[in-house]
This record gives structure tokens, C-alpha cells and sequence, in this order.
């Protein structure tokens, strides 16, 4: 492992005195995605000839939807290979649990080892000199997890110190790096592996009018992992930093917990996305965002730059409106909604990419930003942070 200047994280050798505890930044992202390219306008086609269905209001729906969501293109596991293997998902009534999960379980891992191997090149470290590992899907479910699977496929150390975080939903790719920069500042000299993995395969199902949100998740959700690395006290010569995470919180909105609500059933998860939810946000929002920037004594919403989870158009138009935020200051979320869709917790870390982007080039005005993502719960994660170019 390089000298990092504040003890041997691993070891536990690392000394108070020798150690400034400094913010933890992030130092690299990577990511992977399925091979399978779904442009928009094939879903409507793909999705009703995999799912056996001809009825022409929903064809009618979908087709509505697959524009207002504003998604471009997705990338997904599911395949008519895929379906040909399984014919068992196309339809419903039959337990598919055990097939959905073989898939979902070898999808995650070789989507979660292509994005952490991208994040790795881009450090330019060694896997060896990771010493902790944030793992984080709402798509697999095995004992031992998929963290576990990750650290020996990657080559990482056997005492890389490994945290697994399950079933967040779409606040987990935020919760994740909240829970990288705690160990960070807590574990000095420590580089902390933030691997985040979804596949869409549990929820796959035909439409139903009893589910009318089935249609609204068919038009907007997509698969892919990401990773990102995370550590304090970053090596001049050898580590890239450009974003350091100053504050993170979380908030819980009482009473909204069946407002997102996913079920494990014998045929996989049975996800409901309620109508409320864009509403449910807007009326927490701006307290939430008041929280961050006062960390730092910033009153006006356009003095900070923003990474939002893209949850759907809905969800960041109210928050333009609620925040009067200027347009531009949710274009990279729009961005990666429209060449991703939501991809659950991995969506802010593909809105992160962006930022980093926009940094290098020297486009943020602002010192300051905000990491936004909610999830089941509700439950509201955010970071203050500020960009490094
Ligand atoms: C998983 C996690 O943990 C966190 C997440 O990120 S979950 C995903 C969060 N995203 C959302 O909930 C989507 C938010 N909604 C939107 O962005 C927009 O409503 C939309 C793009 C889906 C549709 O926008 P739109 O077409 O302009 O108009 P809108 O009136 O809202 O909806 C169109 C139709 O879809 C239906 N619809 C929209 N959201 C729905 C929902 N959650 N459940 C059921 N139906 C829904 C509407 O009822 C409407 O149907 P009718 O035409 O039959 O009345």
C-alpha cells in the first residue's frame, strides 16, 4: 500500500497525531452497463411482445409515457434470449422467485465488477490498496451477499472491511456515500470501494390495470451499476480529488412509508410507485436543502450547484418550481435520465459523472452544491459538498 501519510488504515496502526482527519473526497467513478441497448422508441414493441400483451389502451399509455418520462435510451438485462431461457416471466401466477434471483444474483456481480474495475483504472491504485468495501442493490438477495462475491472477484485484500446496504431503493446510491465518507474520516489512510449494482429483472412483469404504476416503471427504469472511490487525505502526486463531501444527512417524511412499497413475492418484487410521490417531496424539500446549506450559511438556492437523483420529470420539475431554481441547474440530472432513465441508487453516482465533467471543464461557478436522492420511506438523503477543479 502507498504511504498516505496518516498510518496503515488496514493494520489499525493509524495515529491521531499523525492524522489531520480531513473531509473525505471523491477520488474516482466508474461504471457498467448491460450490453443490451433499449433506445426508447423500441420499448412500447419490446415490452408488449415480451409480455404477451395486445390491449390497445395500454399500448396507448406506454407510448404516452415513454415520451413524458423523457428517458432516450436504457440499458437492460432483460433480453428475448433472456425470456426464451425463462418463458415462466413473461406471464404471471407461477412462482418465479428462484429463477429471477439465479439472474438478478450473476447480473449485479458482473455489472458491480465492470463499473468498480473502471473506478480502479481511473484512481490508478491498485484493488490491494482498498481497504473497505460499500455495497449496495435492491436487485439481489444470497448468503453470503454480493459484496462478498465482489471482493474476491476484484482481488481485493480478504481483510477488506465489507458493508452491505439492501433494499434503499433509489436514496441508496446516496446513502452509500454518506456511509464511504463516515469510514473515510473515521479510518485514517483508509480508500473506501462504493460499488452499486440494479437489474430491473425482479420487478418484470406484464401490465395490469390493478397496477397502472407497472407502466409508469416499464417507460422510466433501467439497469447498471456504478462505483466510486472515496478517502481522506488524498496523495498529491498519485489521486485525482473533485468533490469533497462536507455533510451528509437523512430525513424520513412520517407517515409516507406506503408511498413507495415493494413487496418480496413468490414471482419477485411487487413495487408500487404512489401517484402522491412528486408532491410528497416538494412538501419537504426545501426544510431538507435548508439543512445542508445552512452548514455553510447559504440562503439562496441558486448560489449552489445540484446533483439530484432523477427520479422522474415530475420530481425535478416541482423542485424547480418549489426552489425557483435557474434551468440549468438540474440539466446534468435531466441528462442522465434521458441516457440512463432511473436507475435506482445508481442514477446520482451517473449524475456525479456529469458534475465531475463540468468541474474539469470549469463550468461550476459555485463553490458549494448539494447531493440529492429520496427513496422508500420517504426518505430523503443529501450531502453538502464542494467542487475541487
Ligand atoms: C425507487 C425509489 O426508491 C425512488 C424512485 O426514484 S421511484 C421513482 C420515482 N418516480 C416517479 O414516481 C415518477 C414521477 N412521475 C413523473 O415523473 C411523471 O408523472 C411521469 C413522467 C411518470 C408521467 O408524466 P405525464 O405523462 O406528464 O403526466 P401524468 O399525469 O403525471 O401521468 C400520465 C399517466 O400516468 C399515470 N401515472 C403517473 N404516475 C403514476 C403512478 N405513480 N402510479 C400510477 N399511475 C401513474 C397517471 O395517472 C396518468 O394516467 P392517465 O393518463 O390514465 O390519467
Amino acid at each position: 500500500m502507498a504511504d498516505l501519510g496518516f498510518g496503515d488504515a488496514r493494520s489499525g496502526n493509524g495515529s491521531r497525531s499523525q492524522c489531520s482527519r480531513g473531509k473525505a473526497m471523491l477520488l474516482a467513478l466508474g461504471k457498467g452497463l448491460p450490453e443490451q441497448v433499449l433506445p426508447q422508441e423500441k420499448v412500447v414493441e419490446t415490452y408488449l411482445q415480451d409480455t404477451i400483451c395486445d390491449d390497445p389502451a395500454t399500448r396507448a399509455k406506454l407510448e404516452r409515457l415513454c415520451k413524458t418520462t423523457t428517458v432516450r435510451t436504457r440499458y437492460t438485462v432483460m433480453s428475448k434470449e433472456l425470456l426464451d431461457e425463462h418463458p415462466e416471466l413473461r406471464t404471471e401466477g407461477t412462482p418465479t422467485l428462484t429463477p429471477r434471483l439465479d439472474i438478478c444474483n450473476a447480473a449485479v456481480l458482473e455489472l458491480g465488477a465492470t463499473a468498480a474495475r473502471a473506478a480502479l483504472g481511473e484512481w490508478g491504485r491498485p484493488a490491494a490498496d482498498i481497504t473497505h468495501l460499500v455495497y449496495i442493490s435492491s436487485s439481489e438477495l444470497r448468503l453470503p451477499g454480493g459484496d462478498l462475491f465482489l471482493a474476491t472477484r476484484l482481488g481485493l485484500h480478504p481483510n477488506t472491511v465489507r458493508t452491505s446496504l439492501l433494499f434503499l431503493g433509489c436514496s441508496g446510491g446516496a446513502a452509500a456515500l454518506r456511509t464511504a465518507k463516515d469510514i473515510a474520516e473515521n479510518n485514517p489512510g483508509s480508500r473506501v470501494l462504493v460499488v452499486a449494482a440494479e437489474t430491473t429483472v425482479l420487478g418484470f412483469r406484464p401490465p395490469s390495470p390493478d397496477r397502472p404504476y407497472d407502466l409508469v416503471g416499464a417507460a422510466l427504469f433501467g439497469d447498471g451499476a456504478s462505483a466510486a472511490i472515496i478517502g481522506a487525505g488524498p496523495i498529491a502526486a498519485e489521486e485525482s480529488p473533485f468533490l469533497e463531501l462536507q455533510f451528509s444527512t437523512q430525513e424520513f417524511l412520517p407517515g409516507t412509508d406506503k408511498v413507495i412499497d415493494g413487496k418480496i413475492t413468490e414471482e419477485g418484487i411487487n413495487f408500487k410507485l404512489g401517484r402522491d410521490l412528486p408532491e410528497k417531496i416538494e412538501s419537504r424539500i426545501e426544510g431538507f436543502c435548508r439543512t445542508l446549506m445552512d452548514r455553510v450559511g447559504i440562503k439562496e438556492f441558486n448560489d449552489v450547484f445540484w446533483a439530484v437523483h432523477p427520479g422522474g420529470p415530475a420530481i425535478l420539475n416541482r423542485l424547480e418550481v418549489c426552489l425557483e431554481l435557474q434551468p440549468e441547474k438540474l440539466k446534468i440530472s435531466r441528462k442522465a435520465l434521458m441516457n440512463y432513465g432511473n436507475v435506482s441508487s445508481n442514477t446520482v453516482f451517473y449524475v456525479l459523472e456529469y458534475l465531475r465533467d463540468e468541474l474539469k471543464k470549469g463550468m461550476i461557478r459555485e463553490e458549494w452544491g448539494l447531493i440529492l436522492a429520496f427513496g422508500p420511506g420517504i426518505t430523503f438523503e443529501g450531502m453538502l459538498v464542494r467542487g475541487i477543479n
